[in-house]
């Protein structure tokens, strides 16, 4: 059988880092080439941490995909260029895996028409990691029973969006199970702007941004006389990659957008 055929968007990044090793280290993969900020014309094993994987460097997605035959992309890039990234993937007949995150509902909707026109595989992910999809799967459970919730997630400082892809996917998977409620006292007043979080149908998001952490989420149910923490942390981003790599073998298979690994682990 032959290899998949991958390029990796954005991998001198803490994530792209990850990515192209796990690609490297997958018999079943092949890298082809890497699409980054910089360094256009060079190969990777000519930036430090790379040793030995020569494949090139494009700062032009379009000219990396007309001069190579390519599968897959995988980007990990940042919040502003992930759409564009998925466009240009698509007019090239590449099926995108994307785990950049600050994608809006309008966006998905209109990535997965653009999709489902083309009959071309596509996954967004906003988190990788096996136990992060946990977490938002019975968090959903959870909110049937114990409809007051409040999200705080941690991140690292380095993070560009707020609230964090997780939180927001976590909001979107609890909506569906809760009835809409506004949470607090109906009187409560912020004293500084922001004191309650963001609110999302009524649900607060609270994001964290510090040095030392790298990404965890708590989701707290309050209800009569309890409450219940579930929590998940990846304090290594290798937590992210086998779910990469299953999202790679996943969008071989499929004509559409898919948004959620948990569409994916059944
Ligand atoms: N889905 C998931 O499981 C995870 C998603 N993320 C998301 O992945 C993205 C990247 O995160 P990190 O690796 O921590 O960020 P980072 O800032 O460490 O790396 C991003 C890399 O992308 C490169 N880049 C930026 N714009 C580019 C462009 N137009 N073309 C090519 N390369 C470009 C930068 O030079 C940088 O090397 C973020 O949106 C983050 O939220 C992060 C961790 C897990
Ligand atoms: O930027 C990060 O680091 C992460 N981003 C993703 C998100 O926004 O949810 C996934 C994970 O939380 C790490």
């Amino acid at each position: 059988m032959s290899k998949v055929k991958i390029v990796v968007a954005g991998p001198r990044g803490n994530m792209g880092k990850e990515a192209v090793k796990m690609v490297t280290n997958t018999e079943e993969f092949t890298l082809i080439a890497a699409v980054d900020s910089k360094h256009d014309g060079l190969k990777l094993s000519e930036l430090d941490g790379f040793h030995g994987i020569d494949v090139p460097i494009y700062t032009d997605m379009q000219q990396c995909f007309e001069e190579n035959e390519i599968d897959v992309l995988i980007d990990l890039t940042a919040p502003a260029f992930g759409k564009k990234h998925m466009q240009i993937a698509f007019e090239n007949g590449v099926r995108p895996v994307v785990g950049t995150t600050g994608f809006t509902e309008e966006d998905i909707t209109e990535l997965r028409t653009t999709a489902e026109d083309k009959g071309i595989g596509a996954i967004i992910a906003p988190n990788f990691a096996i136990g992060a999809i946990l977490m938002m799967k019975f968090s959903q459970m959870a909110a049937k029973y114990l409809p007051d919730v409040e999200i705080i997630e941690r991140h690292h400082d380095r993070k560009l969006d707020a609230p964090s892809g997780t939180a927001v996917k976590t909001a979107q998977l609890i909506s569906e199970a809760r009835e809409q409620k506004a949470q607090g006292h109906p009187d409560e007043t912020e004293e500084l702007a922001g004191a309650r979080g963001a609110d999302f149908e009524g649900m607060r998001i609270h994001s964290v941004r510090l040095p030392g952490l790298v990404a965890h989420q708590e989701v707290i149910f309050g209800g009569v006389g309890q409450t219940l923490t579930i929590r998940h942390d990846s304090i290594d981003r290798a937590s992210f990659m086998p779910g990469v790599k299953l999202a790679v073998d996943a969008v071989l298979q499929i004509d559409t957008l898919v948004y959620g690994l948990e569409h994916i682990i059944e």
